[in-house]
């Protein structure tokens, strides 16, 4: 019994200070491990969020974005988090009716305010951007244009949001921000990666932006825009050509078959046994064809489909000009165009075309591609009406296809061996690839130009860090009391 009490004396771990001590250094350590947790756990999820509006040529979209609240200025975490599209032709439409143009923006508007949290509509900013329609009407009467921005600026205004005004947005802009849009969703811009080229087709013009090593901007300064976004100089390279958006090239290939102002044409885009009647003056009612308007033509005239790839591609050529070209290098029409560099992102029309056709896989070699085009635009009409029905564009897919073609091949010099460097898109990450978001991200002034301290460790390193070492601590404190630790109970003396 005496060298059992001895044995609870000697035994220091039940000492009354010892035991305060363990008691402290467990409190220390759960309180550095909380403390680490809880001072570095990113804020609560807060969002802001960002309406924009891009009013095309052929119709208007709603564009939602948000972002979380204390991400602002840092990484490509702005997303789309909703789109609405327009009921209804594209504002320029509404030139002799301006207020139904502000109308029809009310629907998709309402569904905005009823998205965007009710607190945070006030500080929302909300921008309406339009683009070659606007910029069509604009040359042609411009006060028809004032008046249009006029009523969308009223309909807008009577909602809640921080309406940030309405414009229209210069072919460099539209071209430079679908590449900010394609890149910051890739993520390239951040991380300083090689970035992707911008091939934009929307109905009334068309745009190519891409960096481009061997252009610095002297050689023609209108087709040039810098940026410097993370910490990294851009030197892009970006046209818009007006009037070669899909709608207006197709006009402009119907003027090339009708100048001579016939009753009837053949005409090798649309398909056999297409037939329609057209009127001179709705299709010559375009600053795109207005100057090539047939005199003394009849009011309307029969528009036959022929159906023949080949010869579609020869009456497409002739609305783009090669014969001069004051640079290194062109395009067409006389604009200059860097050598080809890098990936492409081709998209809007590209893609809508393209994606119908089912010919979005690039891996397709472009002789193939042609192949398949030369077939569907063989296709009867009746065929064709047969399987899809009625459905809207049906009779320009083959018009549409062998453009797209064309303009790469012939107008931007893409070869079969380079096609392959073109890809296909509609979204990138759940957001749509166009030049809205590169512009909101532009006008919150979302990029930085330098590139943002970042912390030397994500918040889940650290606090693994804290966590071991404040175990090893532990660890550490107890090995160095051991000259306390009871001596084995095992042993048979002590018993
Ligand atoms: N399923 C679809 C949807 C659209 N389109 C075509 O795609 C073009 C519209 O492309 P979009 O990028 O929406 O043009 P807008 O933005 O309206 O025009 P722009 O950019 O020139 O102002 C139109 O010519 C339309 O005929 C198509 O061929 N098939
Ligand atoms: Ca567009």
């Amino acid at each position: 019994m005496s060298a059992q009490r001895e044995m609870k004396e000697k035994n220091h771990w039940h000492k009354p200070v010892t035991i305060i001590i363990t008691v402290i250094g467990v409190m220390a350590i759960v309180a550095l491990v909380t403390v680490a947790v809880l001072q570095n756990r990113p804020l609560s999820q807060k969002y802001k969020y960002g309406i924009v509006m891009d009013a095309g040529s052929s119709h208007t979209a709603l564009y939602i974005y948000a972002w979380p609240a204390e991400k602002d200025n840092n990484t490509g975490r702005v997303e789309q988090t909703h789109s609405c599209k327009v009921k209804g032709p594209g504002i320029s439409s509404y030139a002799s009716n301006p207020s139904k143009a502000g109308e029809s923006l009310r629907v998709c508007m309402q569904e905005a305010k009823q998205l965007v949290p009710a607190n945070h509509h006030s500080e929302t900013p909300l921008y309406l951007g339009a683009t070659a329609g606007m910029r069509l009407l604009n040359l042609e009467d411009s006060s028809a244009s004032d008046r249009v921005f006029h009523a969308v600026e009223g309909a807008l205004q009577k909602f809640p949001f921080s309406f940030q005004g309405a414009r229209i947005l210069s072919g460099q802009e539209e071209g430079a921000f679908g590449w900010v849009t394609v890149n910051y969703l890739d993520d390239r811009l951040k991380q300083g990666l090689e970035t992707k080229g911008a091939l934009d087709l929307g109905g009334a013009s068309t745009q190519i932006s891409f960096v481009s090593d061997t252009f610095d901007g002297s050689e023609s300064p209108d087709n040039n825009v810098n940026f410097r976004l993370y910490g990294n100089d851009y030197n892009l390279y970006t046209h818009s050509f007006l009037c070669y958006g899909k709608d207006q090239a197709l006009r402009m290939t119907l003027a090339q078959q009708t100048l001579s102002g016939p009753g009837s044409i053949l005409d090798p885009c649309f398909h056999r046994g297409y037939t329609d009647t057209k009127n001179y003056s709705v299709l010559y009612d375009s600053p795109c064809v207005s100057k090539m308007k047939p005199q003394n033509a009849t009011p309307t005239f029969t528009h036959k489909g022929g159906g023949d790839f080949l010869q579609c591609q020869d009456v497409i050529k002739r609305i783009f000009n090669f014969t001069h070209c004051k640079y290194n290098q062109c395009s067409f029409n006389g604009i200059f165009q860097p050598f080809l560099q890098g990936q492409y992102g081709a998209f809007s029309a590209y893609y809508f075309v393209m994606d119908f056709l089912n010919l979005t896989d690039t891996s397709i070699p472009l002789e193939d591609v042609k192949e398949k085009l030369k077939r569907y635009c063989a296709t009867p009409w009746s065929e064709l009406t047969q399987q899809h029905g009625n459905i809207k564009y049906l009779a320009e897919y083959c018009f549409s296809g062998t453009y797209i073609v064309t303009l790469l091949t012939e107008g931007y010099n893409f070869t079969s061996q380079t096609y392959p460097t073109i890809k296909y898109i509609k979204k990138i990450k759940g957001s749509d690839a166009g030049w809205t978001l590169g512009y909101m991200l532009n006008l919150t002034n979302m990029i930085p130009a330098e590139a943002p301290d970042t912390p030397p460790l994500p918040h889940a390193g650290y606090v693994s860090i804290v966590t071991i070492m404040a175990i090893l601590l532990f660890v550490l404190f107890i090995v160095s009391l051991r000259p306390l630790w009871p001596r084995c109970s095992k042993q048979p003396h002590i018993i």
